[in-house]
């Protein structure tokens, strides 16, 4: 069952064309990875999918519903987003940040009670950040403060996540626990990547490159060296780990 639909999306900055005719469909409880290069319009797509980015011309679906159409705390109740550079000026402690998530469902017949409490508990907990609570956020390095972000996330309850490079900053044993975290979940998460290693793990890959959307499938089927070698401008050779059989690319220049 489709949750969330791109259609025949085009959009302009300027001159340039960020996305060209791009269509795309993300599956209740499917982990799509969005890849591509530099500037190939991965962080716009994302930005238009979760209705924060109007495309010239096309449509996002969420449900079926023209999300450019749908009230932005009815989007907040499905769709988390985690942007590639959130940030925040406001002086907040870290259980603060996470709770921030909770918003779309308070109003003055629902107020901030003991679930809001446990689910903000939860959502730290589930990035490694139980205990941190009460610090303040301006005092977190750059890797806790994305894992607040995706905490945030996680916190809102959605039934669709979208990352725009969340493993950014984070080292390399968190960035194993967020793939497995976002790849745990049951929900629909489409996450933009740059370690195409870790696309491997997503149940479909969306190539991009100059702003569209050249393949999309399974990762083993989309991922191979004469594409990688093309969008990316590299040498793309497959390995197999002997360990566990696993694919493994390595890139030269
Ligand atoms: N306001 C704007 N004016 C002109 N060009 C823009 C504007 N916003 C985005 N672009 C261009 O659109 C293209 C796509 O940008 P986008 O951030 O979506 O790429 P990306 O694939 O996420 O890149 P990265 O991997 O570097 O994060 C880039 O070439 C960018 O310079």
């Amino acid at each position: 069952m489709t949750v969330l639909e791109a259609r025949a999306l085009h959009l302009r900055r300027g001159r340039a064309r960020v996305l060209d005719d791009v269509s795309l469909r993300v599956g209740r409880a499917e982990v799509l990875g969005l890849v591509g290069p530099n500037g190939s319009g991965k962080s716009t797509l994302l930005r238009a999918l979760a209705g924060l980015a109007r495309a010239d011309t096309g449509r996002v679906l969420l449900d079926g519903r023209d999300i450019a159409r749908m009230p932005r705390r009815a989007v907040a109740r499905r769709l988390a987003f985690v942007a590639q550079f959130a940030d925040t000026a406001d002086r907040l402690t870290v259980a603060g940040a996470a709770g921030l998530g909770r918003i779309p469902w308070l109003d003055r017949d629902n107020p901030w009670g003991p679930a809001d409490d446990a689910r903000v508990a939860d959502g730290l907990a589930r990035v490694g950040l139980a205990g941190m609570e009460d610090r303040d956020w301006a005092s977190l390095s750059g890797g806790e403060r994305q894992r607040v972000h995706i905490a945030r996330a996680l916190v809102q309850a959605p039934q669709i996540l979208l990352l725009d490079e969340p493993t950014n900053h984070l080292d390399i044993r968190h960035q194993l626990q967020l793939l497995d975290l976002v790849t745990g979940l049951g929900i629909a998460v489409v996450i933009a990547l740059h370690d195409l290693n870790h696309a491997l793990r997503c149940d479909r890959v969306a190539v991009m490159q100059a702003g569209r959307l050249v393949r999309a499938g399974p990762p083993d089927r989309v991922l191979e060296p004469a594409l990688l070698g093309r969008v990316f401008g590299i040498r793309a050779h497959r390995l197999t780990d002997p360990a566990d059989g696993q694919a493994v690319w390595r890139f030269q220049p």
